[in-house]
């Protein structure tokens, strides 16, 4: 007989590409051991034409599957570290990160034309305040037009929204396949990914050590320090609110490079900062979140929770 373990995820494509994935990682590491899937809807799934800011909630892709793990009726979780709230419940935690996938965000134009050369007023399609925010603070001409729903359903919409393109992040979009329809991949320095974005989390049972034994040789160690820096950077910035922000660090040669911004909703002001060195733990996160508030990002933040200012659609954060 071999042993059995369930992984929880959601049912998207995506969802279903990463858990599956990761099972066929943990059965090729131990052929003694069968990855079963349980397909578990999040509030994430049931409303999904909604803006997210409407329905709201942290854990909105991840609440329903964290209670599968603590009532042991699922021993793992796949997640899209994008997805994870900074804080976990009691009782779970991260156990492995694996190694990131391409971070960026890609530029997929409906008739090929380039981002830099689009005309003024051309509709783009996406939910995310942050890529709104990067957007219209490098071309402040585009129209931004949100748009909800899985990865196959956003690229319809580039036809049906009668849109000049979209903007997805690349993770998603090479996980399923539809590379072909890439027009550019933007530079981070531009667009900077959103706080964990490409890297899978796989999330356990705290005290559960025969899982947490097949599943920390998953752990990519310098995706993992990367992440804590950036989740670090989120949690001091205050995780949820509704203010466009981004943390994206590389590790090479042994050192890391971070960076990190909070933008205004409608492109401006746009403040960065960037770290380069070595570093063995998150704190780097916490400090350039300081150095950004010290500057003036809780004025950003004053200014978009004031009555006298209008969000207009309600978007994603990430
Ligand atoms: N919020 C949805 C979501 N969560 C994770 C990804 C992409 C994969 C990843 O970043 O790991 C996406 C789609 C997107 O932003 O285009």
């Amino acid at each position: 007989m071999k042993k059995k373990l369930t992984i929880g995820t959601r049912g998207s494509a995506l969802a279903l590409w990463q858990a599956r994935y990761v099972a066929s990682v943990i059965e090729e590491r131990d052929p003694a051991i069968q990855v079963e899937l349980k397909i578990i809807k999040t509030r994430g799934d049931k409303i999904l034409d909604a803006p997210l800011a409407l329905i709201g909630g942290k854990g909105l892709f991840t609440k329903e599957i964290e209670d599968a793990l603590l009532e042991r009726s699922v021993d793992l979780a796949v997640h899209s570290m994008k997805d994870v709230p900074t804080e976990l419940p009691d009782g779970l935690r991260i156990a492995a990160v694996m190694e990131r996938e391409d971070p960026r965000d890609v530029f997929i134009s409906a008739n090929g034309q380039d981002l830099e050369k689009l005309p003024q007023g051309s509709r783009i399609g996406t939910s995310s305040l942050r890529r709104k925010a990067f957007l219209l603070n490098r071309f402040p001409g585009l129209d931004i037009i949100s748009i909800r729903g899985n990865v196959d359903t956003r690229l319809r919409k580039i036809e049906t929204e009668h849109l000049a393109g979209i903007i997805l992040a690349a993770a998603g979009v090479l996980r399923l396949g539809f590379q072909q329809r890439i027009t550019s991949f933007l530079d981070t320095g531009f667009m900077i990914p959103a706080i964990g974005q490409g890297a899978l989390a796989i999330e356990t049972r705290m005290n559960d050590p025969e899982v947490e034994s097949v599943v920390r040789s998953l752990n990519h160690a310098d995706t993992e320090l990367c992440v804590r820096i950036e989740r670090a950077f989120l949690l001091r910035m205050g995780g949820g609110c509704q203010v466009p922000m981004a943390a994206h660090c590389t590790k090479k040669d042994g050192a890391v490079h971070v960076n990190a911004a909070v933008v205004h909703p409608d492109g401006s002001p746009l403040l960065k900062e960037t770290f380069s060195g070595k570093v063995e733990n998150g704190s780097i996160g916490v400090e350039l979140a300081d150095t950004l508030i010290q500057r003036g990002a809780d004025a950003i933040l004053k200014t978009v929770l004031s009555d006298d200012w209008e969000p207009g659609p309600a978007m994603d954060i990430v």
